[in-house]
């Protein structure tokens, strides 16, 4: 139903409406108040109590504008029960007549205690012996923006509701009727008259806490949508067919033989997860989240091996070159025998035609970056498309590789690699489309970073612990961080840092990376710190993921408190990678904001990302662990992933069940909520 078709609404308004998301009567419903007035009774002013809001009514016994620099309009009232004061410091002198002694005067407003008694500044009024009816619900506010006005809103919301209860329009109650009463809780309908009208006797702290059972309504419809949306994408790619790679013990010794180290019980678990998935004929959609270091990359190759075994291609992209990069040199370790090439933003021309012609033909392995899934990339038989820390790429970049592999009809398996650790029960909202395996254990012998705070000045203190790590013959990072400002003005921070550096420690190699370098030169300098030619290395945050040179043991980084804790904990994560004790010092600028200090003493506590996350999640919220790409899969317009924890377990159930028993009205819960969201999207 059109917005035009209620009163008071006309076509100039309309638009403002629409600009702020709310295009049609049912939008009007769901956009739900903020808090609520009580209007529906009087309260005697002897039995008020500050702090709270309040109606009072009575007769005007005195008023009289204070004398002074700010003129202040005071009106004395009395309900016969005692005295308040009404004030208003910007007033009309035409107010001042009208408010003359005798007059009655019903007043709304925030309570407080006075010098006279309780009062209330510039209340909400109406002058006169005929005051009009009490209100029958409490009244509604309404989020607005600016050329709206509260009782625009008020009343438009008004109308929706009266038609809903003429039933002017229909709203399906799509939920279980045996569901809903089981957990007492309303329908749809009656949930939202509820919310926009609640009766004078409603549970206001509940409504106010959004716990109330009509609120509860909305969020759990809501969280089923997420749901159910979420399991149809993934049945629609399970409905697809995939290469079948099935891979035996000994094909999988072949690789295994290889590696220097023994795969920890977590990497077999989750390999045998994989490999798993990949003996079916449907397309595999995997998670693996492991911590900082806890050996992903040999899990990715021996998935990769399952593709070779069969003669299919694997892709595997990496969100940086230098992380790219650094999977070639290892992968190409761990398969000498097969051609692994690679391909980046950086290759053009004719080494990009030969790569290009090789991936299309003879090439079984290919790593690289976002390049990978351009239009002119053909690829002979992709099976595998293995997606290093998803966070950086959109979901949209995913299904292009994705379809990079359907020339014969069948689609890549897909695995998804990532290094934050979400806590498991956001994981399972987040993710509810993908199948999550966790490497929770770290290769053995890692000893616990041990974490310090510094404060900025103290560099003698700090220059004596990098030349002792320097004089063992290991290797320090330096981490500039520079936040929201150009990367022009980061590497201009780096390189002055570097200079200052250089000056401190005239007898260490000293080298600098930041992404104002070419990606050449970038290469160059991570290749000599790997190769123990640079001791200490200034970096800006470019090295944050991925980066793995297991000498290095120190790592210092300046200005930590401005970096969020899954930050610090991917860039800890650089050191404490092999089994030399290593050291993190994070030095701050004093003084430090409360949310800071939880933030660097959370660090310093504690190495465990799991725990790590779960702070962070307290301190941030799931839309911001989960990335800007992905936070639009968790932006739930009523509902909230930690306080609701309970209806979403609800919802995951009912899903199940529902899907089962009544595929139709699954699929009209998704369109009563996809139309919803995309509503959200646009405000
Ligand atoms: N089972 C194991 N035993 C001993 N060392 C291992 C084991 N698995 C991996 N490693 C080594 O641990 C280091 C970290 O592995 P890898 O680079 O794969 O970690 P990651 O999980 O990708 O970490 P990050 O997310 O920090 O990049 C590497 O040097 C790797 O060779």
């Amino acid at each position: 139903m059109e917005l035009t078709e209620l009163k008071g609404i006309g076509k100039t308004t309309a638009v403002k409406l629409q600009e702020f998301g709310l295009t049609d009567v049912m939008d009007l419903l769901f956009h739900l108040p903020l808090r609520y007035e009580d209007k529906t009774k009087i309260t005697a002013i002897d039995k008020l109590t500050g702090f709270s809001y309040a109606q009072v009514e009575g007769e005007i016994t005195k008023s009289y504008v204070t004398q002074g620099r700010r003129p202040i309009l005071v009106c004395e009232i009395d309900d016969g029960s005692q005295f308040m004061q009404l004030k208003f410091f910007n007033f009309y002198y035409s107010q001042k007549i009208k408010m003359k002694t005798g007059v009655r005067i019903r007043a709304y407003g925030e309570i407080k205690h006075g010098m006279y008694g309780m009062e209330i500044i510039h209340p909400e009024f109406t002058l006169g012996e005929e005051q009009p009816a009490l209100a029958q619900s409490l009244t509604p506010i309404y989020p607005k923006s600016e050329g709206i006005s509260q009782k625009l809103l008020q009343k438009a919301a008004a109308q929706a509701i009266t038609l809903l209860e003429q039933g002017a329009f229909k709203l399906d109650e799509l939920l279980p009727a045996q569901w809903l009463s089981a957990q007492q809780m309303p329908t749809l309908s009656d949930a939202l008259k509820f919310v926009h009208k609640p009766p004078p006797d409603a549970d206001v702290m509940k409504l106010l806490n959004h716990t109330h059972p009509a609120q509860q309504r909305l969020k759990i419809e809501e969280i089923l949508a997420h749901f159910l949306a979420m399991h149809q994408a993934r049945s629609a790619i399970e409905r697809l067919n995939a290469p079948l790679m099935p891979i035996n013990k000994m094909q999988k010794q072949q690789l295994l033989s290889r590696l220097p180290f023994e795969l920890t019980g977590a990497q077999h678990r989750v390999v045998n997860e994989i490999h798993h998935d990949l003996a079916r004929n449907h397309p595999m959609q995997r998670l693996v989240q492991g911590d900082v270091g806890s050996g992903k990359t040999v899990v990715a190759a021996l998935s990769i091996q399952a593709a070779l075994v069969h003669g299919k291609q694997a892709v595997m992209m990496a969100p940086t070159e230098i992380l790219a990069e650094q999977h070639l040199l290892t992968l190409k370790d761990y398969f000498p025998e097969h051609e692994v090439v690679f391909l980046s933003g950086k290759i053009k021309g004719k080494i990009r035609t030969e790569v290009l012609a090789k991936i299309a033909s003879s090439a079984d392995v290919i790593i690289g970056t976002h390049a990978l899934f351009q239009a002119d990339v053909i690829y002979r038989n992709l099976a595998l498309v293995i997606i290093d820390e998803q966070h950086r790429f959109g979901v949209h970049q995913r299904l292009m590789l994705k379809q990079k592999g359907q020339a014969n009809d069948l689609t890549p398996h897909s695995l998804i690699m990532t290094a934050t650790p979400i806590p498991r029960t956001l994981a399972q909202i987040a993710y509810a489309n993908l199948d999550i395996s966790v490497i929770d254990e770290l290769p053995p012998n890692r000893k616990v970073i041990n974490t310090v705070l510094l404060d900025n000045h103290k560099m003698p203190q700090l220059a004596e612990r990098i030349r002792h790590a320097c004089d063992k013959g290991e290797q320090a990072y330096w981490v500039c961080t520079l936040i929201e400002e150009s990367e022009h003005l980061r590497a201009k921070a780096a390189q002055d840092t570097f200079e200052e550096l250089k000056d401190w420690f005239p007898d260490l190699e000293v080298g600098l990376i930041h992404g104002r370098l070419k990606s050449d030169d970038k290469q160059a300098v991570m290749d000599r710190f790997k190769a123990n030619e640079i001791q200490l290395l200034i970096a800006t945050t470019v090295i944050e993921v991925g980066v793995d040179v297991p000498n290095a043991s120190l790592m210092v980084i300046e200005n930590a408190e401005r970096l969020g804790l899954s930050q610090l904990h991917q860039l800890r994560g650089r050191v404490g990678r092999g089994n030399r004790q290593s050291h993190c010092v994070l030095m701050y600028q004093a003084p430090l904001s409360e949310n800071a200090q939880v933030r660097l003493t959370t660090m310093r506590e504690t190495n465990d990302g799991f725990k790590i996350a779960r702070q962070d999640l307290k301190l941030r919220g799931p839309g911001e662990i989960l990335g800007t790409r992905q936070k639009g899969s968790m932006e739930f317009r009523f509902s909230n992933p930690e306080q609701d924890a309970v209806l979403f377990k609800q919802a995951k159930s009912m899903a199940a069940d529902l899907l089962q028993s009544n595929p139709d009205v699954c699929e009209k819960i998704i369109q009563r909520w996809q139309r919803q969201a995309q509503e959200l999207a646009k405000v």
